[in-house]
Parts: structure tokens; C-alpha cells; sequence
């Protein structure tokens, strides 16, 4: 039974921050022609495959990976609060495969997500709980990481234990390309914002609201004139190529302080595109359907969305 791929960035800044020119709606043109994708592909599975803003997931025990048996959303930055519909057995059975596979992750039976997760599901499908979900979690923002192979060996194994349930199994990837909001680092990071960094679950209300607002405001410096963080849209225009062309492996040779240096501390996230990405080719050549890139510097984003299947024959 087939795979088929949907991508896409995420940002905080999506529903609150209005970019220049016609940016929005091109966005929102592309996300319609995902949207098309999906529905037309019938998916009675959804991978979604996302980070954590330090929601979910703290340094108290920072998983690379980890899959989620039963997943419930935080509700941040407009997204919905609640429980996802996480298909249990189909869970537990990429968990068993990807360890038998010989790649290490974690499992949660209460995984917490946020607008990672949420965004593309509330995009694509109308909600956080609309279609039987595993979530997947990349570490994308909290440094150390391991190298860019084993997100690539992840996403193969992921693409094999999928193949197995025999269902037709959408991935969706979440967050990148280059890009660097505002997100605090352990290193350096005073005592109040470290502990929230290794701890900080639960924030009050008003915790919440002063984070979202930091966010918000760099969003709204670089409307009002202000440079912001710098998008590299050459890096994001060879990223896609590489995934067109099925060169996966080229990401082998990336270093971390590289992707960086080149592309924002953020530009991680695109790992969870890279995994998408192998698992389909774990079915075989794929071809990309359709790539939308848009370098957004209000929303402090190079914002891309694909879509992929298998080759047909012709
Ligand atoms: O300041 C904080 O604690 C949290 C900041 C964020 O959650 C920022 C998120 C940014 C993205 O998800 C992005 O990919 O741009
Ligand atoms: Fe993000």
C-alpha cells in the first residue's frame, strides 16, 4: 500500500503577523493545493512528524526521537488544546519496528505537543483530532543533536514499519527552512530561563502569553522596518532541489554547526523533512509533486511546502 508526503513550515507568527505584498496569499494557495493532495491521496493514517518549542519536551530528558502511544496538544499560539487521535496499535507497531531496526528512540504514552504538531494537522485536516495520527518527535531546537544520517536512518525505518501495516499512510513533516526566532538557549541562559528550559511544564496563563508575546513582537520589528534574523533563501532553494532529486544522502556529509552557521538555529527542523522524505523513498522512487518557497522575513521564516508520492509507471 502506498506512502505519499505532505511538508510544510510551521510558524507562530502565521495567524497573527501580516507579511507584505502577497505572501499570505500564496501561502495560503499552497497550503489549499496540500490540502487537494491529501484529500485526494485518502489517508487512514497521518505520521506527522514535528519538533517541540520546549512544550513538550525539556531537559529533563531530551529525547532525539520519540514516538507518541497517546499524545495530547498544548494549545499554543492559536492552535487547539486537547488530545490527538493517535492510533495506539499503529504507535506501538513503528515503535517495536524502528528499535528492531536498529535505531534508538524513545516512546511516550503521554507525549505533549504544541504548534509543531498542531499547525499542519489544523491546516491539512481541520483539526488537531481528525484523522488517526502517530506522532513523531525530531529534537530540532535543543542542542546537542546527533548527526543528520541517523534522522535520514530514522526516516528509512520509520518508511519499512510503515510499508508493513498495509494502510495508506500520509507523512507529514513540520517546521524549517532557514530560520531563527526568538528561542532560548540552555548554554548562557539565566537561572529562571534555564529552569524553564529543563523544567518548564505548565506554564500559568500569563507565562504562556509573555513567551507567545516575545515571539510576536520580533515578528512585528521586522514589519515595522527592523532587519530580523537573517533567511537564506539559496540554502532553502538547494535543500528542496536535493529532495526533488532524491539525493538524500547528500545530507550525510552536513555537519550541525554548518546547518547553522548557513541556515539558523531553527533551520533544524528541516530533519523532520529529511525523515519524511527517506521513508517515502524506503517505498521506491518518489517524484515531488509540488514545491512552494517563499522567503517570509515577517514571520521569520524561508516557508516551503511540498508534496511527493511514488513514481507512477509510465
Ligand atoms: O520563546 C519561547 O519560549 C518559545 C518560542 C517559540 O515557541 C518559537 C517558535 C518558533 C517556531 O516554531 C518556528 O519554527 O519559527
Ligand atoms: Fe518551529
Amino acid at each position: 500500500m502506498p506512502l505519499a508526503v505532505v511538508t510544510a513550515s510551521h510558524s507562530p507568527l502565521m495567524h497573527t503577523v501580516a507579511p507584505r505584498g502577497d505572501a499570505q496569499t500564496a501561502v495560503d494557495s499552497a497550503f489549499a493545493q496540500a490540502r487537494a493532495f491529501a484529500a485526494e491521496f485518502r489517508p487512514d493514517l497521518v505520521v506527522v512528524i514535528a519538533p517541540d518549542h520546549y512544550n513538550g519536551m525539556f531537559y529533563d530528558l531530551m529525547p532525539p526521537f520519540c514516538v507518541g502511544t497517546a499524545a495530547e496538544a498544548v494549545g499554543d499560539y492559536g492552535t487547539a488544546q486537547g488530545p490527538l487521535a493517535v492510533d495506539r496499535e499503529a504507535a506501538r507497531h513503528v515503535v517495536r519496528e524502528v528499535l528492531a531496526a536498529g535505531v534508538d528512540l524513545a516512546m511516550s504514552e503521554r507525549m505533549v505537543v504544541d504548534h509543531g504538531f498542531a499547525q499542519p494537522l489544523e491546516l491539512l485536516f481541520g483539526g488537531i483530532d481528525a484523522v488517526p495520527t502517530v506522532p513523531v518527535f525530531i529534537n530540532s531546537v535543543a542542542v546537542p543533536f546527533g548527526p543528520v544520517c541517523r534522522t535520514r536512518l530514522l526516516g528509512e525505518a520509520l518508511g519499512r514499519a510503515l510499508l508493513a501495516l498495509e494502510r495508506r499512510v500520509l507523512l507529514v513533516g513540520s517546521g524549517g527552512l532557514s530560520h531563527d526566532p526568538p528561542l532560548p538557549t540552555l548554554d548562557g541562559a539565566p537561572p529562571e530561563v534555564a529552569a524553564r528550559l529543563i523544567a518548564g511544564r505548565h506554564p500559568t496563563p500569563g507565562e504562556r502569553a509573555g513567551r507567545e508575546a516575545r515571539v510576536r513582537d520580533a515578528g512585528l520589528a521586522v514589519v515595522a522596518g527592523e532587519p530580523g534574523p537573517r533567511l537564506n533563501p539559496a540554502w532553502d532553494r538547494a535543500f528542496l532541489d536535493l529532495l526533488a532529486e532524491g539525493r538524500l544522502k547528500a545530507t550525510d556529509t552536513w555537519t550541525n554547526a554548518w546547518i547553522t552557521a548557513e541556515a539558523g538555529n531553527s533551520a533544524h527542523e528541516v530533519r523532520t523533512w529529511l525523515a519524511c522524505y527517506a521513508a517515502l523513498a524506503a517505498a521506491g522512487p518518489y517524484d515531488m509533486r509540488s514545491s512552494f518557497y517563499r522567503p517570509i522575513p515577517e514571520w521569520i521564516a524561508g516557508f516551503g511546502i511540498t508534496t511527493a508520492e511514488p513514481r507512477r509507471n509510465s
